[in-house]
């Protein structure tokens, strides 16, 4: 079944409203997203819908995969992304990346 919801930590809100932050580093258990879906997007914390958001694309990526490029689109650097995804998923190396387009927020 694919999926029609998301969920993101409040600490990255503003950087998806203002379109900082184009991508999303999943497990495998949120890879079944469709590209040219739409999807509604709450906070991990509590639940408040902030946005929807277009799929674009869905893409496998180990992690000894992620480069510069990708942090720039999760508006962070790589060390910093590295960190979050480790802390997110830790000990996970097959992740995907999903890219979006901000719709509605
Ligand atoms: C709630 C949650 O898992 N949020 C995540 C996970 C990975 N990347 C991201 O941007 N947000």
């Amino acid at each position: 079944m694919f999926l029609t919801g998301i969920l993101f930590f409040e600490r990255f809100e503003i950087d998806i409203l203002s379109g900082k932050k184009t991508i999303t580093i999943r497990d495998e258990t949120e890879k079944n997203f469709i590209p040219n879906t739409i999807v509604q997007v709450s906070t991990y914390e509590t639940g408040r819908w902030f946005c929807e958001i277009l799929i674009k694309d869905v893409q496998p990526i180990t992690y000894d995969e992620l480069s510069e490029f990708h942090a720039k689109q999760e508006n962070m650097t790589l060390e910093e992304l590295k960190a979050v995804i480790e802390e997110i998923y830790p000990g996970v190396r097959d992740l995907y990346v999903i890219t979006y387009e901000l719709l509605v927020g």
